[in-house]
């Protein structure tokens, strides 16, 4: 038996008319959220607000992403994965691409609201530490270095240090293709395989390599954070009390899958 298609509702979208943009979007809360500290306001703190609310609303977007991909890979999939890799490639360009709006801003004009700001720092970011733990850079130091850290946020970071990250769900990933993955050696020899067989092995190839392009987006970010930072403050520490752009340059060379890295010396 056939169904009858139904009417277009001519009112489509209308319909209870409750609904608007700025609910919907909650702009009031949103909007609402910019609150300088200087007083009277520097004219720069709403675009050094704006422009960390901005990276923290994609952190959370990459957060979602990067637990997803995490979970499918865990469960054998490795198409969906990739998927989500490539939408954070886009997000982490558009991070990097940021920076050229701080950029903007000359360091006489920071220097007029930046004494307000210590102790907080970028170093304070939870999310930030989020992707770094989920992505597999477990350093449990960062949580013991946090001061005043709400315990919301410090059960938050906990949660990401023993929960699998993303590099355990490609070794998952890979166990279930046959490869033993239980020591390096057997790991770089995995990795051979793979490399060697795109025709047989092109989505675990394709998934390695979405792993390294997330891995460079992050380098990216790094390397460009130490310009910013020195172009606004030179060589003068921290307001989070480190040394300032001689602590973030010691961090440029972090990578989340080294393997992966050095396996291009290997072929
Ligand atoms: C005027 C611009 C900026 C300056 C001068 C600056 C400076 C610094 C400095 C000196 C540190 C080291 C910790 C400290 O002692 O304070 C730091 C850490 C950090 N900043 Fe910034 N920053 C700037 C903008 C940003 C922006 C826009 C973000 C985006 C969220 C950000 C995120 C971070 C993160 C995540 C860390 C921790 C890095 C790590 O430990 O690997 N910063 N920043
Ligand atoms: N750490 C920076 C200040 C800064 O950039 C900042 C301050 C408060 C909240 C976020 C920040 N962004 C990155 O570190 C400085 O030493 O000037």
């Amino acid at each position: 038996m056939t169904h009858p298609t139904p009417a277009p509702d001519p009112r489509f979208g209308e319909q209870g008319g409750l609904l608007t943009y700025s609910d919907y979007l909650r702009l009031a809360d949103l909007l609402a959220a910019q609150v300088p500290e200087s007083d009277p306001a520097s004219h720069d703190e709403l675009l050094f607000i704006t422009i960390h609310q901005v990276y923290e609303l994609w952190f959370k977007l990459l957060l979602a992403e990067l637990s997803d991909a995490r979970d499918r890979m865990l469960a054998g999939e490795t198409y969906l994965p990739r998927v989500r890799l490539e939408r954070c490639h886009v997000v982490e360009r558009v991070l990097v691409g940021q920076v050229d709006v701080i950029d903007t801003m000359t360091p006489q004009d920071f220097l007029a609201f930046r004494t307000k700001l210590a102790p907080a720092s970028g170093f304070q970011s939870v999310q930030f530490r989020e992707i770094e733990f989920l992505s597999g850079l477990k350093d449990p130091d960062f949580l013991h270095r946090f001061r005043r850290l709400p315990p919301t946020e410090r059960d938050r970071l906990e949660r990401r240090l023993v929960e699998p990250s993303l590099w355990d769900g490609f070794l998952a990933v890979l166990a279930r293709a046959g490869f033993p993955v239980g020591d390096a050696e057997a790991r770089f020899a995995a990795y051979a395989r793979i490399a060697a067989d795109r025709e047989r092995f092109g989505p675990l190839w394709d998934l390695a390599e979405a792993l390294v392009a997330h891995d460079q987006a992050f380098s990216l970010w790094r390397a460009r954070h130490v310009l910013m930072a020195e172009r606004q403050i030179g060589t003068k520490p921290g307001t989070g009390g480190s040394a300032g752009g001689a602590y973030l340059r010691s961090r440029v060379e972090t990578r989340f899958y080294p393997e992966l890295w050095e396996l291009r010396s290997r072929l």
